[in-house]
């Protein structure tokens, strides 16, 4: 039988978790005193919160320490990106049973490095605490290096809606695991680790992105925060979604199975979680490469597809 965090206690379990995270040049003072300080070339920090609760975001039967690590890590760094900012740091609050085995908290340690190690950042300090309900809320910091934050509020009719990163996988990996199969494992490793591409987000911003986000709780519900707050219409074209024979294979095995939508657009409108960005450019610019069109910004409201409003929403924790 290996240890767990009742045997070792609160300050076992600081010691233990903190001897896991590398000092990084960002950070300036990291886990052991009251507060950590981190560098921002800037004079401005970028700054945001995310929790993963068990249950709601992950199950242990499905995901390892690691994997909840990583997972943990991206959705944050993600949010960091998406304002066109460098990922700095992050702070780990850790609400744990103690009957959790260390060798789980030494697997999520892991998995917030390896992560951070993708963005460039580190984890700088935290939390633990007793509890009955498993859930990771992190912080992450960011750096804008003197640029300006590319907000939700910024798109502009005539702007191009392009999409960078996966669309859909990380929501068929859930239904495949809910449906048992064991496959495509590109779908089910990107509901266990998404991969943000955490570079582009500076990138669009130095291109001159208009408007930005991640792609949390499904492309249209995100977008729509867009159109909103940008007081414009998104008009998406299903055509122009990156094809994906990942996507097209998970939506075989799982109408094999009789479970989930029948085709893969409706995964890539309305899955969340695989923290793709999406962004609005302003039409003579151009776009980065590796970014791919999807549609553009008119005058109005709302999020179109294909000219007519969707019918499926994106995620929602309260109904
Ligand atoms: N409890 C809260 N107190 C203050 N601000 C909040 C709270 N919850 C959310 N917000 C703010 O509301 C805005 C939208 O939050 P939301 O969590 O939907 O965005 P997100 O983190 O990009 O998406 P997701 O959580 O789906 O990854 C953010 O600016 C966030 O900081
Ligand atoms: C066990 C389990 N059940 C359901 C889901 C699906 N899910 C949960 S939260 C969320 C949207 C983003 O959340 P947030 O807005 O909190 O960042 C999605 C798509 C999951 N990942 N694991
Ligand atoms: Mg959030
Ligand atoms: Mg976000
Ligand atoms: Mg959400």
């Amino acid at each position: 039988m290996g240890s767990t965090i009742g045997d070792i206690g609160e300050f076992g379990l600081i010691a233990r978790v903190t001897a896991r995270f590398p000092q990084t040049e960002n950070v300036i003072i990291g886990p052991g005193d009251d507060a950590a300080v981190v560098r921002a070339a800037d004079g401005r920090v970028v700054a945001t919160t995310d929790l993963l609760v068990e249950g709601q975001h992950f199950r242990r039967e499905w995901s390892g320490g690691r994997d909840v690590g990583h997972k943990a890590a991206a959705q944050n760094l993600a949010d960091v990106a998406a304002m066109g900012a460098r990922p700095t740091a992050l702070l780990v609050g850790l609400a744990a049973p103690p009957d959790l085995a260390t060798a789980w908290t030494d697997a999520l340690s892991d998995g917030l490095n390896a992560e951070c190690a993708l963005a460039g950042a580190a984890v700088a300090g935290g939390d633990v605490v007793r509890s009955g309900t498993l859930t990771i809320a992190v912080t992450a910091l960011g750096d804008l290096e003197g640029r300006a934050p590319v907000r939700r509020d910024g798109a502009r009719p005539g702007d191009v809606v392009a999409v960078c990163g996966t669309l859909g996988r990380s929501a068929a990996g859930l239904a495949l695991l809910r449906a048992g199969a064991d496959g495509p494992a590109e779908c089910l490793a990107a509901h266990r680790r998404p991969r943000p591409p955490y570079a582009e987000g500076p990138r669009a911003a130095e291109l001159g992105a208009t408007a930005m986000l991640d792609v949390s709780d499904g492309l249209v519900q995100d977008l729509g925060h867009v159109a909103a707050a940008s007081g414009v219409s998104v008009a998406l074209r299903t055509g122009a979604l990156p094809a994906d024979p990942v996507l097209d294979e998970a939506v075989r095995v799982l109408a094999e199975l009789g479970a989930g939508p029948a085709r893969p657009a409706e995964y890539m409108l309305a899955g969340g979680e695989d923290h793709a960005l999406a962004a609005t450019f302003p039409a003579e610019t151009g776009l980065p490469t590796g970014w791919t069109e999807i549609g553009v910004v008119t005058e109005g409201d709302g999020v179109t597809v294909d000219g007519a409003a969707p019918v499926r929403g994106g995620w929602s924790h309260f109904g």
